[in-house]
């Protein structure tokens, strides 16, 4: 059986050791013959791969990125579209599709697979907002990223008794920012899911410098002030055309400061949460879901996703996935809310 890999969407800590998993699982248990095709569906569209063997993936779990390249190009254009890639596929040879990626590539892959191309779904993506598993392999690593970013805000921050606003990433679910604001401690944690008004937000910063504290608050990109139509955005589009989220921290705090006086500074931390060396977690959580891929591509169980499931790897429909988006759900939120300030 020949087996296509590629990986789609923003790029994320441990997609290496899962083409790995796969790959070791696929070609050296299974059998497969198995080629990555490169930058996502360009690769297929062009017919750029390179064969993906044990000696394609030696030594590359430790390492960020990904050998395949990503991009955020879609097969479903009036030009391509799935009977393009239907065909595509057939002229490489190809047999089955895995196709690394978040909530967006597994909506591609399950429009594919209901058309009777055979996919199977193997998650990323550091914002954790797909539905169906339990956690996505990146989401730990940035989390630990964004929480040294906090620790070192800190001790700058309670030197000049200043506010310090960190932005992080998390388009629709605020995953990284919830987690990372309650690692590193921070008293005001605002997600895309939930708005809070300027006026609340100042109260929580005024009761922490009334405390002779320096008030640390973590905003995801996609959080909203109350009244805000719009999130934030940078200037121009991502690859798919949807605006580019970013630069909600830069607009907090010269307000936080107009409104309490308490001098503010706003860091964004951007791709340093995307990039680098993937932690012990996600490597091992990588290569489960790479291995647990490629098992389900030779038993035949197309149109499914690899998740975890508390400790265990199972095989989910592709439709479980996509149905809805893995926010934070409100109990989550009043949790850590009750302690801000
Ligand atoms: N509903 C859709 N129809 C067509 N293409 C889509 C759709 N959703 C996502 N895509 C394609 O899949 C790509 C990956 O999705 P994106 O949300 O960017 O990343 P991720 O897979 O990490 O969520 C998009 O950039 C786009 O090219
Ligand atoms: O600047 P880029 O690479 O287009 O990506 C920014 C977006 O990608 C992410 O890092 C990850 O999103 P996906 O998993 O959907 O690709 C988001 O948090 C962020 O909004
Ligand atoms: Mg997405």
């Amino acid at each position: 059986m020949r087996i296509g890999v590629l990986v789609s969407g923003g790029d994320c800590p441990g997609l290496n050791a899962a083409i790995r998993g796969a790959v070791l699982r696929g070609v050296d248990v299974l059998g497969f013959e198995m080629i990555g095709f490169m930058d996502g569906w360009r690769g297929v569209i062009e017919g750029e791969w390179i064969p993906l063997d044990r000696a394609a993936v030696r030594g590359i779990s430790p390492l960020g990125g990904t050998i395949l390249g990503t991009s955020r190009v879609s097969p479903l254009t009036p030009e391509v579209g799935v009977e393009g890639i239907r065909a595509k596929l057939a002229e490489y040879g190809v047999d089955g599709l895995i196709t690394i990626g978040g909530n967006g590539t597994q909506t591609v892959a399950r429009i594919l697979s209901d058309a009777g191309i055979p996919t199977i779904g193997l998650p990323k993506t550091i914002d954790n907002d797909l539905a169906g598993t339990d956690y996505t392999f990146g989401f730990d690593t940035a989390v630990s990223i964004a929480t040294e970013a906090i620790d070192r805000l800190r001790t700058t921050g309670e030197s000049h008794r200043r506010c310090m606003v960190l932005e992080v990433m998390g388009r629709d679910a605020g995953w990284i920012a919830l987690h990372a604001g309650m690692a590193g401690g921070a008293q005001v944690i605002l997600l895309p899911e939930y708005s809070e008004s300027l006026d609340q937000v100042c109260a929580w910063v005024e009761s922490v410098r009334d405390r002779d504290r320096a008030p640390l608050v973590v905003v995801a990109e996609g959080f909203k002030l109350e009244g805000m139509e719009h999130e934030v955005t940078r200037a121009g589009l991502d690859g798919f055309g949807r605006p580019r989220l970013g630069g909600i921290g830069e607009v907090l705090a010269p307000l936080i400061e107009e409104r309490t006086g308490m001098e503010s500074r706003a860091t964004v931390l951007g791709h340093v949460q995307r990039g680098g060396v993937p932690t012990a977690f996600d490597r091992v959580l990588a290569t489960r879901a790479g291995i647990a891929a490629a098992d389900a591509a030779a038993a035949g169980e197309w149109g499914t996703m690899a998740a975890l499931h508390g400790t265990r790897l199972e095989m989910v429909p592709l439709a479980e996935a996509v149905g809805r988006l893995n926010t934070v759900p409100e109990d989550r939120y009043e949790e850590v809310r009750r302690l801000f300030g």
